[in-house]
């Protein structure tokens, strides 16, 4: 059997499962067709399967390019991360299939009420996290409640014909400005304030106030060259 053969196969299956549209393969373009199967590839590897948002692996290259970008030019970007408040009450009710049907719709309306630049991103089961670039401190609040709303705004239509009422809980953080910092210390941040949210009652917004996220030791460590670095090792294993 043809090793190479069968997994151009499977690349060929995976592209069609996503819906990839891939160029017609006639004599002559072969490499563009090939081209066609890399670049699908590569972006297919980028992706939630359920949602097809950013996937986690893909997220933390974002949010480590945004904190260079940040650290140079002393922009404010803001990480929500948001977490479906009950949802396994949604499983236990009405079975796994329709969970995903609840967690495809929420990756819809996040996706509708942020801006193209922003990147939305399937984290985990049902949490999602969302990274604003540019995103001033005096705007933060209404943005991580507008995304609340968009959520709970209106139930999820079930292809069983039920339709689920449901909320969020929303945490955010500020990249520190100016200082260079890591991916897993931004989101440490977020999660302690969706940490909030969740103690607080859920369906709300707690933020991380601008100015508290500013320098902490091991930023400071980073900052100054004191060996401090949060690791890549570290950062892998959170995965
Ligand atoms: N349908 C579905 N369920 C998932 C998926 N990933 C995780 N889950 C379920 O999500 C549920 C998460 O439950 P918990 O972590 O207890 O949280 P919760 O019920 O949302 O409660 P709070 O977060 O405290 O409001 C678990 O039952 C998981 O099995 C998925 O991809 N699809």
């Amino acid at each position: 059997m043809d090793l190479r053969k069968l997994q151009l196969e499977q690349a060929l299956t995976l592209l069609q499962q996503g819906r990839y549209p891939l160029p017609p393969r006639v004599e002559g373009n072969g490499e563009a067709w090939l081209q066609a199967v890399l670049d699908g590839l590569c972006d297919l590897s980028l992706r939630d399967a359920l949602t097809g948002l950013t996937n986690r692996r893909h997220f933390r290259a974002v949010l480590e390019r945004e904190i260079d970008r940040v650290a140079r030019t002393g922009e404010s970007a803001l990480l929500l991360i948001l977490d479906i408040d009950h949802f396994k009450r949604i499983n236990d009710t009405y079975g796994h299939e329709s969970g995903d049907q609840v967690i495809q719709a929420v990756g819809v309306r996040l996706s509708d009420s942020v801006r193209p630049m922003d990147t939305v991103a399937r984290y985990g089961g049902e949490e999602f996290a969302i990274m604003l670039p540019n995103c001033q401190p005096t705007f933060g609040s209404a943005v991580a409640e507008r995304v609340r709303v968009a959520i709970e705004a209106q139930p999820v239509k079930l292809t069983s014909g039920h339709e689920v009422h449901i909320t969020a809980s929303v945490g955010g953080a500020y990249a520190p400005q100016w200082v260079r910092s890591s991916a897993s210390l931004w989101m440490e941040r977020a999660d302690l304030q969706l940490y909030c949210a969740k103690t607080e009652g859920r369906n709300r917004v707690c933020l991380e106030q601008a100015a508290i996220s500013s320098v902490s030791a091991e930023e400071k460590g980073m900052l100054f060259g004191l060996g401090a670095h949060h690791s890549d090792a570290q950062d892998a294993s959170d995965e």
